[in-house]
């Protein structure tokens, strides 16, 4: 017998009344005249939706319970935008490394929420995200710093714009009802919980294929995608590695200046040339090549990180001056994408003990270290020193 419509769209779970789960809400809500589908985005992809949303420059409404708030990315809003918000309490969203920076007391342990000054404009906003012109017009205080209430959507708010590679701040505005102002304003709406959840996104293999490399004939390149919409990453296997013994291994995080321009700034270049020739040679190994460009902040904030070095701070203050901890890469990545090539065991090559940490944090087992040290220059010398020094990288 032809199913209605409904049954072929509806998950059996809502067609029983018994549906708990937010993403199926809207079809459990619909009646079988006039259904609700499941086309309707589910939390994961409503939160791929606001990441887009942000970049884009458009708010987005963020639920915790009762509290609603109005998020805008401070580095996206416009000023028209801002204009828009006259009127209406809004506070400014800063994480603690940037709220040190600016001399702010973050009441909230990882962040502040600073009360925007009525003289506020789009220029005052973006100054205080964004570190650049911190030492040729710095900031005036005093700041006023929300200290009531939840400063739970504030939190996602913040996570958002790292999530989106944006500055890590946005423009909080409280709403009364949240369902009905994303409804009135046509704005992607999403719980706090949802953006602030750090489970894993499950990667799923792409497609794999033959790729011959100077390093060896016997290539091969294999594709992984998010199922959050976050960005895609890549294994190289080179050879044909035994999956019952350790295999050697690389994570290595996208340098975009490095690994393809040749910049003297850093060592990955090099690194990641050494690790495929050392595979090639060994006849055996995996060379992940992670999209965490600039440890996890995106290239326009590395670029940031760059102009911040070029003022004389070191790799780790330019981090903090942004608002960003030292690394904001997640290892997960790197263990799961090993996990599904059927690898449990891992020679590691790298001068980063917390990148094995995290590893077999991650449920690998990391046989051996090995170390990578290849590419230093008179350009690169003082950001490896720093590294060794607040990073705990081997020299
Ligand atoms: N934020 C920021 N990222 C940088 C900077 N220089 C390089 N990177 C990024 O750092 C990542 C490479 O990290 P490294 O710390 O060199 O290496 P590691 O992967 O932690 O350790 P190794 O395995 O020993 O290489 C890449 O994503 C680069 O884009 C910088 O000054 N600031
Ligand atoms: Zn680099």
């Amino acid at each position: 017998m032809a199913q209605h419509l409904w049954q072929r769209l509806t998950p059996s779970c809502c067609q029983q009344g018994k549906c708990f789960n937010f993403s199926h809400l809207q079809v459990s809500k619909g009646n079988k005249e006039s259904p609700i589908m499941t086309f309707a985005p589910d939390l994961t992809e409503r939160l791929a939706r606001a990441r887009a949303d942000l970049r884009m420059g458009v708010p987005v409404v963020v639920c915790d319970g009762d509290v609603a708030g109005l998020v805008c990315a401070a580095e996206t809003l416009t000023a028209e935008r801002l204009a828009d918000l006259a009127g209406m309490d809004a506070v400014l969203a800063i994480t603690n490394h940037r709220a040190t920076t600016l001399k702010v007391a973050a009441y909230d342990g990882d962040l502040a929420r600073v009360i925007l000054p009525k003289s506020a404009d789009i220029s005052w906003v973006q100054a205080m995200a964004d570190p650049t012109d911190d030492l040729r017009s710095p900031m005036k205080g005093p700041f006023k710093t929300a200290r009531e209430g939840s400063a739970v959507v504030h939190r996602a708010g913040i996570a958002l714009t790292k999530a989106s590679r944006l500055l890590p701040a946005c423009v909080v505005v409280a709403l009364e009802d949240g369902l009905a102002f994303a409804a009135q304003h046509d704005l992607t709406r999403l719980d706090a919980e949802t953006a602030l959840a750090t489970d894993f996104s499950p990667l799923d293999p792409v497609i794999s294929a033959k790729l011959p490399l100077d390093v060896s004939e016997a290539g091969r390149l294999h594709i992984f995608r998010p199922e959050d919409g976050g960005e895609e990453h890549y294994a190289v296997e080179i050879g044909h590695p035994d999956r019952a013994a350790s295999v050697l291994t690389r994570l290595h995080s996208a340098c975009f200046t490095g690994d393809l321009l040749g910049s003297l700034k850093c060592d990955c270049g090099p690194q990641l040339r050494g690790a495929m020739a050392q595979m090639g040679a060994e006849g055996a190994g995996v060379l992940l090549y992670l999209n965490q460009e600039g440890r996890g902040i995106g290239l326009a904030n590395k670029m940031r990180a760059y102009s911040l070095q070029d003022q004389g701070f070191d790799t780790v203050e330019a981090n903090h001056r942004l608002g960003f901890a030292d690394d904001e890469r997640d290892f997960r990545i790197g263990a799961e994408i090993l996990r599904k090539l059927g690898f449990s065991q891992v020679r590691l090559l790298t001068n980063n003990p917390a990148k094995v940490a995290k590893l077999e944090g991650s449920g690998l087992t990391v046989t051996q270290r090995v170390p990578l040290k290849v590419g230093e220059n008179s350009h690169n010398t003082a950001y490896l020193a720093t590294k060794a020094a607040k990073s705990g990288h081997l020299l």
